[in-house]
């Protein structure tokens, strides 16, 4: 199927696939809420305003997930694992993230996007004639043969994958894209259920807090900030920018995360989009997603299929 220009409505009924899981995200629909603070060193305040960058403490409501459109999908079959903040730094002053386990996108543009997740529907053949006709999949290819998924949420590492701009107080502008790398290094249990990655965080966060470093990398003379597909080489500048530290958990059913749109074009004074048009697509995608399930809240998954 030849799609020109995909719209919001089309990635999300591919998305939803044929069985609706009403109230549910459409991608990532499998997750669990959690809460803490990012406490900032100030190492980034010189390239950004953005307030959370000044040194101190801000609190954030957050959602670790599983990708696909199924809420009670087995954790460990799925190929990415996700992490979710929104920081409100001010009744003005909000930014949403969403980040994944791999550091790039498979391809450049919301078309071959959309045509990559038509051949994962179709099977194994049809994923294998994709990649084949899209070189630009070779890094995210890379990553996928040396990715082993661990056990813990808590051991993974997330990224951005769609670059933004630092903007400083003189409205100079960087690249960069960044990544959050756990502290801890092995799971506290080795489950292999349904529920394996859910359970093993309950069971950490009642021992002990999560601690991700924050990092951001600059981009360097030749990375394309507008293509999410392409890896950076690893000599680009790093800077640590601070401490995530994950103290409590709740369901995702009553948690506070279940009612946000982790939109990434929600961004602060300070942070800026590029104009990479996977970000543009997967802004307009998540709000048709969140229209979908917060009208099936509203209505209890009555009326709510007949305002897809
Ligand atoms: C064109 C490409 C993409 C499309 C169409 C898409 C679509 C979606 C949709 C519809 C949702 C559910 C939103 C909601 O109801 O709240 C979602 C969730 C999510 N997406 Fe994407 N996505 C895309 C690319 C990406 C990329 C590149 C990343 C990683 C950087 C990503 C990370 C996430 C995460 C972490 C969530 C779950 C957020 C949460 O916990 O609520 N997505 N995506």
């Amino acid at each position: 199927q030849k799609v020109d220009k995909v719209t919001a409505q089309q990635f999300v009924d591919l998305q939803q696939g044929e069985r609706v899981y009403a109230g549910f995200r459409r991608a990532h629909a499998k997750g669990i809420c959690v809460t803490g603070e990012f406490v900032s060193n100030g190492r980034l305040a010189a390239f950004s305003r953005a307030t959370i960058f000044k040194p101190g403490a801000t609190p954030f409501t957050g959602r670790f997930s599983i990708a696909g459109n199924n809420p009670t999908a087995p954790d460990l079959k799925a190929p990415v694992r996700s992490l979710a903040l929104s920081f409100v730094s001010s009744a003005s002053q909000q930014w949403r993230l969403a980040m994944n386990t791999p550091p790039v996108t498979a391809v450049s543009d919301p078309h071959s996007f959309y045509q990559q997740l038509q051949a994962l529907k179709a099977g194994p053949e049809a994923i294998t004639a994709f990649f084949r006709a899209h070189p630009e999949s070779a890094d995210f290819l890379a990553w996928k043969a040396r990715y082993q998924p661990t056990a813990s949420f808590a051991t993974e590492q997330y990224h951005s994958i769609n670059a933004f701009y630092l903007v400083d107080e003189s409205g100079q502008r960087r690249a960069v894209r960044w990544s959050f790398e756990p502290r801890a290094n092995k799971p506290v249990t080795q489950a292999q259920h349904k529920d394996a990655l859910h359970d093993e965080l309950q069971q950490r966060l009642a021992q002990q807090t999560v601690v991700f470093d924050w990092v951001f990398t600059f981009a360097g003379a030749g990375d394309d900030e507008n293509n999410p597909a392409k890896q950076w080489p690893d000599n680009r500048q790093r800077v640590v920018v601070g401490e995530l530290e994950i103290s409590a958990w709740q369901p995702q059913s009553s948690g506070h995360c279940h009612v946000i749109n982790f939109d990434p074009l929600v961004l602060p004074d300070g942070i800026e989009p590029t104009r990479d048009p996977i970000l543009r697509a997967r802004s307009a995608a998540y709000a048709e997603s969140y229209r979908r399930r917060a009208w099936e809240r509203l209505t209890a998954g009555g009326e709510g299929a007949k305002n897809d």
